[in-house]
């Protein structure tokens, strides 16, 4: 039964928090203030119905938002979208002690997201599912918190060149591949040279099948098509410019969420360290950083994903002009670079997984180096990582939240860090 209440404010995952006798019940596509027609499960509540609508409310640009689970915040107007994705920083910063002002947050959406994932699904034909009149394949986005597919026809935060063609080509490979009816995951990154392709959950594939992916993917002008990261037919090298370098990275390896997020970051990473002569970039990926940060300083890359370093190296080796640039395949989480290999360094740039980079963060608080770029997409453990290094004796220069995950609640967040001289530290 439908349950009334008031939204009192909104949680780090951007849903509406309601206080109830019950305690706090979240509320997905709720806003502050608003009264709102609930329908509880536990602490969490589907919004049956708004009944007296806040003024910070939007009408969402996308007919698939409140189904599809790839954005959580179309509904709010964007200074309000702005302030409060900017307070969660703040407040996350203030949660580990850490007093620093935040800068404006800066929108890197560009021309959107260069790369989705698309799910396909071959529903049990023995067991009807009720939602879906197409029961022979379901392809799109999956729903927010569930492993339910929402069929969509176009994603309108994609940049152009997927917008519309993403789901009809993993809808095309769907077909393809149909006869074996597994789940699929298909990757598809837009790069200069066309679309890159990337199928996961089929299995190795039969011959038939690769030779008529192959066909496929000259119907459908891919760029290159991987099954499981395998490379079925590369038709041309799905370049990617970082900098002055064209990186052709692996197939489904790291890459930043928009073009624009990625120039932003290492703008900040290259500004930071004019004039450094030696740079280790940690958690390199395919260089984006490193590879701008060469057409100044020599650089030393560090990274485990050994497709990611060959590109990387690769990109170095063939690009005219940069200074030395050396890769080391390392574990970071397991084998950090030490105190005293970190002192032959100027600065440091370092972008780890979601998880943060504690053990290498400690490495770092030991060390000399007079500069750190902190780069992370997840706040919290950017600030726990910031709190050691400042506990080591560095000072949080400048704190800028980067919003290339716009319409979610994720946030990339990048910290300039500088070791203060012995005698200006707190005691
Ligand atoms: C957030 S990405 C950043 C990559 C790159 N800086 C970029 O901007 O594209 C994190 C990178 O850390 C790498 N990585 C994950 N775990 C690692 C570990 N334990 N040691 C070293 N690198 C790791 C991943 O392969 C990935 O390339």
């Amino acid at each position: 039964m439908a349950e009334r209440v008031t939204i009192e404010r909104l949680g780090a995952r951007a849903d509406g928090i309601a206080a109830t006798p019950d305690g706090p019940v979240f509320v997905p596509y709720a806003l502050p203030g608003e009264t709102a027609e609930i329908a509880k499960d536990g602490q969490r509540a589907r919004l049956v119905r708004v009944v007296d609508a806040s003024p910070e409310r939007e009408t969402p640009f996308c007919p698939y938002f409140g189904e599809c689970g790839g954005c959580a915040t179309q509904h709010m107007r964007h200074a309000f979208y702005q302030a409060w994705k900017q307070d969660i920083l703040a407040q996350t910063l203030r949660h580990a002690r850490i007093e620093a002002p935040v800068e404006p947050m800066i929108d890197a959406h560009g021309e959107g997201r260069r790369r989705v994932t698309l799910h396909v699904r071959f529903p049990d034909v023995r067991s009807p599912d009720v939602r879906s009149p197409d029961r022979a394949m379901h392809v799109g986005f999956m729903a927010a918190r569930s492993h339910h597919v929402i069929g969509i026809d176009h994603c309108p935060i994609a940049v152009p060149a997927l917008r519309q063609s993403a789901p009809r080509i993993a809808r095309a490979i769907g077909e393809h591949l149909k006869s074996a009816r597994k789940p699929l995951d298909i990757q598809i990154t837009a790069t200069r040279a066309g679309l890159d392709v990337d199928i996961r959950g089929h299995g190795p594939a039969k011959d038939r099948d690769r030779l008529g992916l192959v066909d496929l993917a000259a119907a459908l002008d891919l760029a290159r098509l991987s099954l499981h990261g395998d490379v079925v037919v590369e038709r041309r090298p799905p370049a990617i410019l970082m900098g002055r370098a064209a990186v052709v990275p692996p197939p489904g390896s790291f890459l930043q969420a928009t073009e624009r997020g990625e120039a932003v970051l290492a703008g900040f990473a290259v500004e930071a360290c004019r004039g450094a002569k030696r740079v280790a970039d940690l958690f390199s990926g395919c260089g984006p950083f490193a590879l701008r940060l060469a057409e100044r300083s020599e650089v030393h890359a560090v990274e485990t994903d050994k497709g990611s370093m060959a590109a990387l190296d690769r990109a170095a080796r063939t690009t005219q002009g940069l200074r030395r640039v050396t890769v080391e395949a390392r574990d970071l989480f397991r084998r950090p670079l030490l105190a005293p290999e970190l002192n032959a360094f100027d600065a440091v740039v370092i972008d780890p997984p979601r998880a943060g980079a504690e053990a290498q963060a400690r490495q770092i608080a030991a060390s000399k180096v007079p500069l750190v770029v902190s780069v992370s997409c997840d706040a919290a453990t950017f600030a726990r990582d910031a709190a050691i290094l400042m506990e080591g004796g560095y000072r949080l220069e400048r704190v800028v939240p980067v919003d290339q995950f716009k319409h979610s609640p994720h946030l990339e967040v990048v910290g300039i860090l500088r070791r203060e001289p012995v005698s200006n530290r707190r005691q």
